[in-house]
């Protein structure tokens, strides 16, 4: 597995993502937002989270237009596989390649703590290391994680079965208050049509390592990996 994780002026969390997507054994090479092409032999592209272009406009919006996202646009069209986490998971749905938008979280404020996910399908690229169901530990970062799309487009991702991941309580349910952000029908990860996209506001990549934080995380990149 070749992994190419595009930095951005403002990414911070691409070094986590390599050292994680290292530990499942992957090859990880980065790539400048200026870059025009991906590395040859890329398997996976990496959107990182953290910042872009200091969230001006709307976090991923200025992003979401680089000349490296031309390049993921056409990986991802091949069926290349593509990751985007949290600001990489903005960046996804600002350049067209995920439906729906990110907006500002319910109470207005940036939120950073301890969230529980359902894992909502395993048969995919991205999720076959985890159980059906199952509910895992990570954590959140963001000021704009409120998961938006018109009734048409959630309906569709719905019967697809392109929710990836929902927030929910430590049992697995959907409460009011496991949904802190306030998405529509607690999405926190969708899947592209191919379900060779998936972008995700919770980060897995803080998760690998059980001297920090818990290994719940460890599964995305280990299914990568497989
Ligand atoms: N951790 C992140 O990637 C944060 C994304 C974005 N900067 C926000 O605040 O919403």
């Amino acid at each position: 597995m070749r992994a190419a994780v595009v930095v951005f002026p403002g990414s911070n969390r691409d070094g986590d993502v390599a050292r994680a997507l290292r530990r499942s054994g992957a090859e990880v090479v980065s790539v400048w937002h200026a870059d025009t092409e991906l590395p040859a032999g890329t398997d996976l592209a990496v959107v990182p989270g953290g910042f872009s272009y200091g969230d001006y406009l709307r976090c991923g919006a200025i992003a979401g237009r680089a000349a490296a996202m031309d390049a993921v646009r056409a990986h991802a069209a091949r069926g290349g596989l593509v990751l985007g986490i949290c600001n990489g998971f903005q960046i996804l749905c600002e350049s067209g390649l995920l439906p729906g938008v990110l907006m500002r979280n319910v109470n207005r404020r940036f939120i950073c703590h301890r969230q529980f996910l359902r894992v909502e399908r395993t048969d995919t690229r991205f999720t076959s290391a985890y159980a059906e169901g199952q509910v895992i530990d990570v954590c959140v970062a963001h000021g704009e994680g409120n998961y938006f799309a018109d009734s048409e487009t959630v309906q569709r991702l719905e019967g697809e079965g392109r929710v990836a991941f929902r927030y929910c309580d430590a049992a697995g349910a959907l409460t009011e208050d496991a949904n802190r952000n306030g998405s529509l029908n607690s999405i926190a990860g969708i899947y592209s049509e191919q379900r060779n996209v998936l972008g995700m506001m919770p980060h897995p990549e803080n998760f690998v390592d059980g001297l920090v934080g818990g290994t719940d995380g460890k599964g995305l990149f280990d299914s990568l990996a497989a």
